[in-house]
């Protein structure tokens, strides 16, 4: 990391005489920091306690910079199918809880959501975000479907399973799910982490989606993405905790809630 950033710096000193946007000069200088598993969780945990945040603040603001970021990269009205339909997994913790955000805000933005929520928690934030999303008219599948079968039903996938505390191998039912995952040819949009990776290693063999969406900043894992959109969403970091994490966030434009990263 260090050798990394000082080569930036110094590539960008000796390209400060040509017409590299300021943006771009600063992004080299001062690449966005691709965190570990205990420092994301470290950020999370003071985000709630030390700042007073609650839960459902932040998951909403994940959730809509996921929408946000589907809507920028797969426009509804660009969509092969004769409707804009998405299918979201949710998993069992706050990954999953950004999905159900995610959902809702994709059908106020005219997509056709579509949820399967396998593992529900019995906690009133998740009891909620799902009453909300069903008043909303979203359909919940009562089993994953095959390969095939989301290939010709759905645009894009959402996938909300596992974010940054997934640990060890994938239990049931979400290995079957991830299987069936790697079947299908329609794009996987990763909420935070692609799910069943290692939040630093990644997974050569796991699934390979089209887009990622980092929240707050990129966990490790997103080095090994080789997909074709990576967006930053979160836009909630007090400038405090970003200085004492180092976090470099990009400026995001005007009152954007995501930063297309590449
Ligand atoms: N600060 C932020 O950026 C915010 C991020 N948010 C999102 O929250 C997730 C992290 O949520 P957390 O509840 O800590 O964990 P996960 O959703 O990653 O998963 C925990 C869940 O999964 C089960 N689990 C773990 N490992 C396995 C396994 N090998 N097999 C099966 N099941 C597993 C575990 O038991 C739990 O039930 C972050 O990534 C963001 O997406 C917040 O929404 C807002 C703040
Ligand atoms: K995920």
């Amino acid at each position: 990391g260090k050798v990394l950033s000082q080569r930036a710096c110094s590539l960008s000193q000796s390209l400060t005489r040509t017409e590299l946007p300021c943006r771009a000069l600063h992004s080299m200088a001062h690449p966005v920091k691709y965190l570990g598993q205990k420092e994301a969780q470290g950020i999370d945990e003071e985000l709630f306690s030390d700042y007073s945040f609650s839960v459902d603040q932040l998951m909403e603001l994940a959730g809509l910079s996921c929408a946000t970021a589907v809507a920028k990269a797969y426009p509804a009205e660009s969509m092969v199918k004769a409707n804009p339909t998405v299918l979201i997994i949710c998993g069992p913790g706050n990954n999953g809880g950004d999905g159900l955000v995610c959902a809702r805000h994709l059908q106020l933005f005219g997509y056709e959501p579509t949820i399967l929520y396998p593992k529900r928690p019995n906690k009133p934030l998740f009891n909620n975000l799902t009453i909300q999303c069903e008043k909303m008219g979203i359909s919940f599948l009562s089993e994953m479907p095959e390969a095939k079968m989301i290939d010709e039903a759905y645009n894009l996938v959402v996938d909300a399973i596992f974010g940054f505390s997934f640990q060890g191998a994938v239990r049931e039912p979400f290995g079957a799910i991830l299987s069936t995952l790697k079947k299908t040819t329609v794009p996987i949009a990763s909420v935070d982490i692609p799910s069943g990776w290692d939040v630093e290693k990644g997974s050569p063999d796991g699934i390979q989606p089209d887009m990622l969406i980092s929240l707050t900043a990129p966990k490790q894992a997103a080095s090994q993405f080789r997909g074709r959109y990576h967006f930053l969403g979160g836009r909630f970091v007090p400038p405090a905790l970003e200085k004492k994490y180092q976090l470099n966030l990009p400026k995001y434009p005007s009152t954007d809630c995501v930063y297309q990263l590449t």
